[in-house]
């Protein structure tokens, strides 16, 4: 029977539950709602928790739907000014370092959801109440609609369907498809933007300190993402910095920024 016990924990190719992954969430949307935004004092994390297990405990991690994390949605709402969403791509420690600096602009992260799963892995399995801490489903190597990709691709959904005003998006500069039509940005915020509340798309485009400044607002996959802005009827703009004066918002003598309206 161990043996079969042993196979049923370590049958999938991702790394397992984080360990006491129920009293992070608890431990993390206490600090939020009390530290970081204590506009949200009156949330009750306990529920909170609950509904997040809930949404997936003793449910098959491979057939995960947005519709298992709506409890958790509705205790989780949140109204974000306009014109202070940030998205991105491939750039999630920049993004983190900006709004460290810039407190009162938000990534997912500096929400109640995102800031209560970032960094962690959860799934269950049927038939059984426990969490797997063993292993958990990859979304390549073993199924997309796992607890994980589900919980992000529907976090991001209603975080770009909420954004109003001008919303930012920071890209890598450094990388050839510096916009990639298939990333969470480009696959789900992006089409999730309404054009009657958001009046533009601002790019950021940082590229290597050091590296030859690439007119990286001029490429190809930026010229796409400006296509597919205009479709949707959103204004575009790119700017692209180096790092350091992107993060303190210094004026740099040879960069500050390299802005270059398209
Ligand atoms: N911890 C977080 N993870 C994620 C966020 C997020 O905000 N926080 N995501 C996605 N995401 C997960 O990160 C990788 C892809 O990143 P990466 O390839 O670097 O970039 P993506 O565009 O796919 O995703 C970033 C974009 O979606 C939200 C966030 O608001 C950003 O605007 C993939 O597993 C996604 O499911």
């Amino acid at each position: 029977v161990g043996v079969l016990m042993w196979l049923h924990l370590y049958k999938w190719n991702g790394q397992g539950t984080t360990e006491h992954f129920a009293d992070i969430i608890l431990g993390r949307c206490s600090n939020y709602t009390r530290i970081v935004q204590p506009a949200l004092r009156n949330v009750d994390c306990q529920k909170i928790q609950e509904a997040f297990k809930d949404a997936f405990i003793s449910k098959n991690p491979c057939n995960i739907t947005e519709e298992d994390y709506r409890p958790l949605m509705k205790l989780t709402t949140q109204t974000i000014p306009c014109s202070k969403t940030i998205l991105w791509s491939k750039t999630k420690e920049m993004a983190h370092q900006y709004t460290r600096v810039h407190r009162d602009m938000f990534t997912l992260e500096d929400t109640l959801l995102g800031y209560m799963a970032d960094g962690l892995m959860w799934c269950g399995d049927s038939g059984t109440s426990e969490m797997n801490y063993r292993s958990c489903p990859h979304w390549k190597k073993d199924c997309p609609n796992n607890p994980v990709s589900v919980f992000w691709k529907m976090a991001s959904h209603r975080f770009a369907d909420a954004a109003c005003g001008v919303v930012y998006v920071i890209l890598n500069g450094s990388l050839s498809n510096t916009f990639d039509e298939n990333s969470t940005f480009g696959s789900v915020e992006i089409i999730n933007l309404h054009p009657e509340k958001v009046q533009a798309l601002h790019a950021w485009v940082i590229h290597d300190v050091g590296g030859v400044p690439s007119d990286s607002c001029m490429t190809s996959s930026i010229n796409k993402l400006k296509s597919i802005t205009s479709q949707r009827k959103i204004a575009f703009r790119c700017q692209h910095y180096r790092p350091a004066p992107f993060i303190k918002d210094v004026t740099n003598p040879e960069c500050s920024p390299c802005s270059s309206m398209i």
